[in-house]
């Protein structure tokens, strides 16, 4: 008896496994940037980013997205909206179908981009990201915006290693010294509300910071994505579209710098 393993449901029916999917500080959100407010406390504590250069361990295929797995040693970001450390542990992406400008996961008054890079942190009060990730202050997730232009020199070692793990587990180490910080754009400026995870379980134990300047990477950066597989109805596809619609802000301040 072949018994076909079950292929994820779309966004639409989490709430039936998941009933916080329809909570009260679901992520993502439309960040409508009128209604942002700007908090001067944001830039009289700015947001400190200090990663190392050799912190990347490996690149895996999760069944949902890339994953590069960190070793959260000298990876801390603190400051900003942030009332402790957080140690970075993984960051993955979201995007949308072949050359489409759907994808990310945040719109920026109804505007989306073709990918959405997230930077997963944990919260240092904490014994480890298992015991942080359904804490109100476990995580804080830096979201960085994609958009589709010039190479970028610095995520190509990684969109590099795409073909290298085409199925859900495939693994491939990371040889080289990798600063995840070249993934974030010039300015530092961002949004940032409380949230949720984005994929089940969907735990609302995120800070967001949201970068207000996308990243250009190439459309062949963007077609990379594609060398990762997945389980779809009619059997294994490219994987695309592993994004979630924005979620109701429920009455949610969402501060700027
Ligand atoms: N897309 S996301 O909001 O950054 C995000 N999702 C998840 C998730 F579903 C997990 F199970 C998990 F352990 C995470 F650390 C994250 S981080
Ligand atoms: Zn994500």
């Amino acid at each position: 008896l072949q018994v076909a393993s079950p292929v994820p449901q779309g966004p639409n029916k989490w709430h039936e496994q998941f009933p916080i999917a329809k909570g009260q500080r679901q992520s993502p959100i439309d960040i409508v940037t009128s209604n942002a407010k700007v908090d001067k406390a944001l830039s009289d504590n700015p947001l400190k980013v200090s990663y190392s250069n050799n912190c990347c361990q490996s690149v895996t295929n999760t069944g949902a997205s890339f994953q590069v797995v960190v070793d959260g040693a000298g990876t801390e970001i603190s400051g900003g909206p942030l009332d402790s450390t957080y140690k970075l542990v993984q960051f993955h992406a979201h995007w949308g179908p072949l050359g489409g400008d759907e994808g990310s996961e945040h719109t920026v008054d109804g505007v989306t981009y073709p990918a959405e890079l997230h930077l997963v942190h944990w919260n240092q009060k904490y014994k480890d990201v298992g015991e942080a990730v359904d804490k109100p202050d476990g995580l804080a997730v830096i979201g960085v915006f994609f958009s589709r232009g010039k190479e970028h020199a610095g995520f190509k070692p990684i969109s590099d290693l795409f073909a290298k793990v085409p199925r859900k587990a495939d693994k491939v180490d990371i040889s080289f010294n990798y600063d995840p910080a070249c993934l974030l754009p010039a300015r530092r400026d961002y949004w940032t509300y409380l949230g949720s995870l984005t994929t089940p379980p969907l735990f609302e134990s995120v800070t967001w910071i949201v970068m207000k300047d996308p990243v250009e990477v190439s459309a062949e950066q963007l077609a990379a994505l594609r060398n990762l597989l997945w389980e779809t109805p009619s059997g294994e596809g490219q994987m695309c579209n592993n994004y979630r619609p924005p979620q109701p802000l429920q009455g949610r301040l969402v501060r700027s710098t």
